[in-house]
């Protein structure tokens, strides 16, 4: 399910293969050509067209999709939506949400259930938390869906083209909200945006349209990835039951009564070994293990002309994976590899991308570290999640992150 680590090795780090109708293309993990696309000349890049089409009409002109002089301009206007202190005060809420999942977790354990499919339950959870610190909604997905996850949950689970759903979808989305788009006191990321976009001149301003765009792209960029990773880190963590036992080790010490997990900002980001866990899930399973752009204008990349309009894919799980980079255990989930700099010596702002980098990169980066780190912690410190004998779980495809089963695990209490 991972041909392209495959390729790399065996053609090296700029491939020219042919897609539908011939049109050359490139898969790229050469991390001078991903400077240029990510950093240096980002805006001589964008997003394919033909890629976008379905995703567009959910999201329109969001943050995601939109580009140049657009792209700029509401970048500018969001950042201060994502700003240090915004994150922090977030927290509470992550946690809140994560405690649901807990009590739900541990009324099946109670009821006898052992082996329970944990993915989605972590999307709902991931769900509830989007719409809380996203736009100050209760999808209550974890207690009782509502209409609003119930739509949303057909149309990402759904084989219907996107296209057709979106109809449906925005229905609802007049509900959210209403006349409260006046008075907005909420440290949730839309009205701290609707407040920033009152500070610009009229002409400036985003319209609501725009606005509401916004929240499309929150719940689409920032649901399914940071589930996705949540679920990779249990898995893994079941797999490496030594490491299982450290992080809870260090938790235990961090948060001596686990009905008492209320970490502040801080508390969460300075438990090392959770940090090296979540970074090194990041590594084997980005959610984002592809990154597609089309270029501009004619490029010249090494020896190679590269005409625009190219299709161009920098592999990000390619590049995760080189033993160029990370040496010979690239393949192996080694989170103290982190502590340890002759391991990570070749290891730069650009060969470790799950977020991208530069003026497209995720500028959710920060949030989605702080809410998974919540999660996973509060699901270690409380329970035991071992592997269950003859399942083997991969990435679903060349092009998906998720995993092809729910993530099945053996679950037991830590009683104290
Ligand atoms: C583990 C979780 C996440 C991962 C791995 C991730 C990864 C990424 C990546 C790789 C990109 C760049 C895509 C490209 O260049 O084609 C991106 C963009 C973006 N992400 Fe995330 N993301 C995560 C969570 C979130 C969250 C929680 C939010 C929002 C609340 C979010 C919002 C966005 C937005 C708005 C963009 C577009 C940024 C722009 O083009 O200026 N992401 N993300």
């Amino acid at each position: 399910k991972e041909p392209q680590i495959e390729w790399r090795k065996k053609y090296g780090d700029i491939i020219k293969y042919y897609e539908f109708f011939n049109q050359p293309a490139l898969l790229i993990s050469d991390t001078s050509i991903i400077q240029e696309i990510t950093s240096s000349n980002t805006y001589d890049y964008i997003k394919p067209p033909n890629f976008v089409t379905d995703l567009f009409a959910f999201v329109g002109n969001g943050l995601a999709f939109s580009e140049g002089d657009i792209h700029k301009k509401q970048r500018k206007m969001m950042n201060p939506a994502f700003t240090h202190s915004n994150i922090k005060s977030m927290i509470p809420s992550f946690t809140r949400m994560a405690s649901l999942l807990i009590n739900l977790i541990e009324d099946k354990v109670n009821s006898g259930e052992s082996n329970i499919a944990l993915a989605p339950y972590i999307s709902k959870a991931t769900l509830d938390i989007i719409g809380l610190v996203g736009f100050n909604y209760e999808f209550n997905s974890l207690s009782s869906p509502n209409d609003l996850a119930n739509a949303y949950s057909s149309i990402v689970s759904s084989l219907t083209p996107l296209r057709y759903m979106i109809g449906r979808l925005a229905s609802y989305f007049p509900l959210i909200r209403k006349a409260e788009f006046d008075d907005l006191k909420g440290a949730d990321l839309l009205s701290v945006l609707i407040n920033i976009n009152k500070t610009f001149s009229i002409e400036e301003r985003m319209t609501d349209d725009e606005l509401k765009n916004q929240i499309m792209t929150f719940l689409l960029a920032g649901h399914e990835t940071t589930s996705i990773t949540t679920s990779w880190a249990l898995y893994l963590l079941a797999q490496h039951p030594h490491v299982q036992d450290l992080l809870r080790e260090e938790l235990v010490k961090a948060f001596p009564d686990k009905s008492n997990f209320n970490p502040t900002f801080d508390e969460i980001n300075s438990l090392e070994l959770l940090n090296c866990v979540t970074k090194e899930v990041l590594r084997l399973h980005p959610p984002v293990g592809l990154i597609r752009r089309t270029n501009l204008k004619d490029k010249v990349f090494g020896n190679y002309l590269i005409p625009k309009n190219t299709q161009i894919t920098l592999s990000i799980l390619a590049l995760h994976k080189s033993p160029e980079i990370w040496g010979p255990t690239a393949a192996e989930f080694d989170p103290k590899r982190w502590l340890n700099p002759e391991l990570t010596k070749n290891v730069s702002n650009i060969s470790y991308l799950p977020f991208n980098t530069g003026a497209r990169g995720c500028i959710g980066n920060k949030l989605a570290l702080n809410e998974i780190k919540v999660i996973l912690g509060i699901l270690v410190r409380n329970f035991v999640f071992q592997t269950i004998e003859g399942t083997h779980i991969e990435r679903k495809s060349f092009t998906s992150a998720k995993p092809t089963s729910d993530i099945e695990l053996t679950i037991t209490k830590v009683e104290s």
